[in-house]
């Protein structure tokens, strides 16, 4: 079964109608990510990713994002190394972006800001069952974050951009197998900033180790404007409302420490 973020995703208020009540709300996500302030960590380690691409199930359509989904009832797709103690696994991907290639990403960097932004979201298999019992605990999620800038086509990307026309609608669902999500990774993993944030979609829990890689992965403007052909509303809604800018505003670091595991 694909991770269930369906049951975290399905009990969500209508995006984007900040300020949401969080409980808390001490390390709310996304930051901006001073580079002068962060803290060169030496005692990082590599980051290791070990993705089974037949572990990738389908694509959904869930009125806020598109969402690639794994099979993470074994550990055959993982995340651990860099400022995690733990094994995580993969259970989904998916994309922030905007309506031009002004803004769209929900994380910047020296108040950059890039026109979309991946992320593949982890729990923490050696501590909970479950991605649903994970979402709620402090060191449940770890989600690695990766700028997307117009450039060339990424070819790896491809596969994906021709399968989204097939999931235009909320709620509509299509398979999608093989594909293996570190072709969307860039070249040097091991330059990344980490911090302890939230979710950025209600319920926006307080569980999340952030990892936002350095390096930016170069996609074309056509490939991005498949994105933007998506839609929010389902197929029975009169109004078609095209699914763009659906990032989070940025929220306060709350004296939180960036660190990064580079100089
Ligand atoms: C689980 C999850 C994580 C993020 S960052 C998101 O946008 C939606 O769902
Ligand atoms: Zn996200």
């Amino acid at each position: 079964s694909a991770c269930s973020s369906r049951v975290v995703l399905s009990q969500m208020h209508p995006m984007w109608q900040e300020p949401l009540e969080v409980p808390g709300g001490e390390r709310q996500s996304p930051i901006d990510i001073s580079m002068r302030k962060s803290i060169f960590d030496p005692n990082l380690k590599p980051l290791v990713t070990q993705y089974d691409p037949r572990t990738c199930q389908q694509i959904w359509n869930n009125g806020y994002s598109f969402l690639v989904e794994y099979d993470d009832t074994t550990d055959k797709s993982t995340l651990r190394g860099g400022p995690l103690e733990d094994q995580f696994r993969l259970c989904q991907f998916h994309f922030h972006w905007g309506e031009n290639n002004s803004w769209g990403s929900e994380h910047t960097v020296d108040r950059q800001l890039y026109p979309a932004e991946l992320h593949l979201v982890h729990w923490n298999a050696d501590k909970y069952a479950l991605f649903e019992e994970a979402v709620v605990e402090e060191n449940g999620l770890a989600v690695i974050g990766v700028f997307l800038k117009v450039g060339k086509t990424h070819e790896g990307l491809q596969k994906l951009v021709d399968a989204l026309p097939a999931v235009r609608h909320k709620d509509s669902v299509v398979e999608f197998t093989k594909f293996d999500p570190s072709c969307l990774l860039p070249e040097s993993i091991n330059e990344y900033w980490t911090y302890a944030g939230s979710l950025t979609t209600p319920p926006l829990t307080e569980a999340v180790t952030w990892i936002i890689m350095k390096q930016p992965i170069e996609v074309s403007h056509d490939q991005l404007a498949v994105f933007r052909s998506l839609l929010f509303t389902s197929a029975e809604e009169e109004a078609q409302k095209s699914m763009v800018n659906n990032f989070r505003v940025q929220q306060p670091l709350k004296g939180r420490t960036v660190r990064s595991s580079f100089t």
